[in-house]
Parts: structure tokens; C-alpha cells; sequence
């Protein structure tokens, strides 16, 4: 069922429409789009979000994965209440938020995942190996790096993890804004996402 808040079925919600708290970051629209792209998703997805933070990613794969469930894994107890306004805001209700710190809460987590992205959490080349546990054949991980010690993190535990068909892209973002009497374009913080499969 369409959100009132958001009555459309394409992806890409603006950021300002979601509800924020200071220094909790969040996907920017454009860098989202990319990330959920590489989740190639179906309707029944099952996602475990891991460093779920203002719940981006919850809302809009909840939106498009009608009989799909996603698992918000957040290690801070205000954010994940975050994550729970945001879900009401959007009128989704197919999101189970899990306050933990992975990798060690992943054990506990109430389902196996077939998608899994994972934006901002730490340790994380022990997220990756625990997460590659309870990854099915066949199944998607989504990772973002933001500076270049992530990114060489990232692809050195893909390389060890052999996951298959990896493909990294970098976000490259322009948003015309109003600066005094001009308008210029603004630069998005560019982001690397890297994504790959499990082949068995
Ligand atoms: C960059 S934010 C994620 C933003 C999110 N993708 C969005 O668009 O709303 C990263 C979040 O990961 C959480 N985090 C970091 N390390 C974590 C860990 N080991 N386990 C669980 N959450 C973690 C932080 O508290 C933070 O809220």
C-alpha cells in the first residue's frame, strides 16, 4: 500500500522529508538510489541493514518489498527510535529493528538475510566475515566506503571472502543550489559502493 507521505512507487524519497537527529548521518537520495540498485531486490526480500542510522534504507525497502521483511541492526538505542519514526512516518510496517552492535548481535538477529547492506558499521571486516556466515547461495552484499581506507578494508575482505562478481562505483553528484545571489552547484560527498555475490 502506497505511503501518504510518499504516494509513489518509484525509490529516490528527498531527504528533507525524512525526520533526522543532529549528527546521525543518512544516504543522500542520489547515493541511496545507487546502493539499493545493487541490492537487486525482489518482493520478498529479506535485508538485514546493518548501521541502520536515520532508517533510509529500512524506508524504502520496506516500501518496495511488500511481502519482504528488513532487519534494522542499530547499535544506538535514540537512533533506533529514529529508525521506528521513520518507519511510522512512511506508514511501513514490515521492519524489525534490533538495538545491537554487530557483529556480535548478528547471531541473535530473528531471521536469515538473502540481501545485506552495510553502511557505516564498525568493525567492519568482522561484520563482513560474520555476515558471509549466514549469507545463502546466491545472496547480494551491499557495502559503502566513504574514504579510501574503507574502500581498500572493503575490497581486500571481498578478495578473502571470494565474493563473486564484484562491482564498485562511485557516487558523483551535483545539486544545484542558491548561494546569495547565485545559483551554483554543490557537490554530494562522493561515495564508493561496492557489491558482490555468494556463489558456492
Ligand atoms: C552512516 S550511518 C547510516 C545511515 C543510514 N544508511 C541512513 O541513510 O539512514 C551509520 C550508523 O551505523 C551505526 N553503527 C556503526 N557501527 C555499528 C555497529 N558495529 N553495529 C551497529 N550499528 C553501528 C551508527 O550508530 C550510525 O547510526
Amino acid at each position: 500500500m502506497p505511503s501518504p507521505i510518499w504516494p509513489y512507487i518509484t525509490p529516490g524519497i528527498p531527504d528533507d522529508l525524512f525526520d533526522r537527529l543532529p549528527g546521525i548521518p543518512l544516504s543522500k537520495r542520489e547515493v541511496r538510489l545507487l546502493l539499493i540498485s545493487h541490492l537487486r531486490l525482489t518482493t520478498d526480500t529479506i535485508l538485514w541493514d546493518i548501521g541502520a542510522g536515520t532508517g533510509t534504507i529500512p524506508v524504502e525497502v520496506g516500501l518496495l518489498c511488500s511481502q519482504g521483511k528488513i532487519i534494522a541492526v542499530e547499535r544506538d538505542e535514540e537512533v533506533a527510535t529514529l529508525i521506528r519514526r521513520n518507519c511510522d512516518r512512511f506508514s511501513v510496517t514490515n521492519v524489525d529493528i534490533i538495538v545491537g552492535s554487530a557483529p556480535e548481535c548478528l547471531k541473535d538477529l530473528p531471521a536469515p538475510p538473502n540481501r545485506v547492506c552495510i553502511e557505516g558499521g564498525r568493525p567492519i571486516k568482522d561484520i563482513l566475515f560474520e555476515v558471509w556466515h549466514y549469507l545463502p547461495h546466491q545472496g547480494r552484499v551491499v557495502v559503502t566506503a566513504g574514504n579510501l581506507e574503507n574502500l581498500y578494508t572493503v575490497s581486500e575482505t571481498f578478495a578473502q571472502l571470494q565474493v563473486r562478481n564484484i562491482e564498485v562505483v562511485q557516487s558523483a553528484v551535483n545539486r544545484l543550489e542558491t548561494r546569495g545571489n547565485h545559483q551554483t552547484f554543490a557537490a554530494v560527498d562522493p561515495i564508493f559502493i561496492l557489491s558482490g555475490e555468494k556463489l558456492e
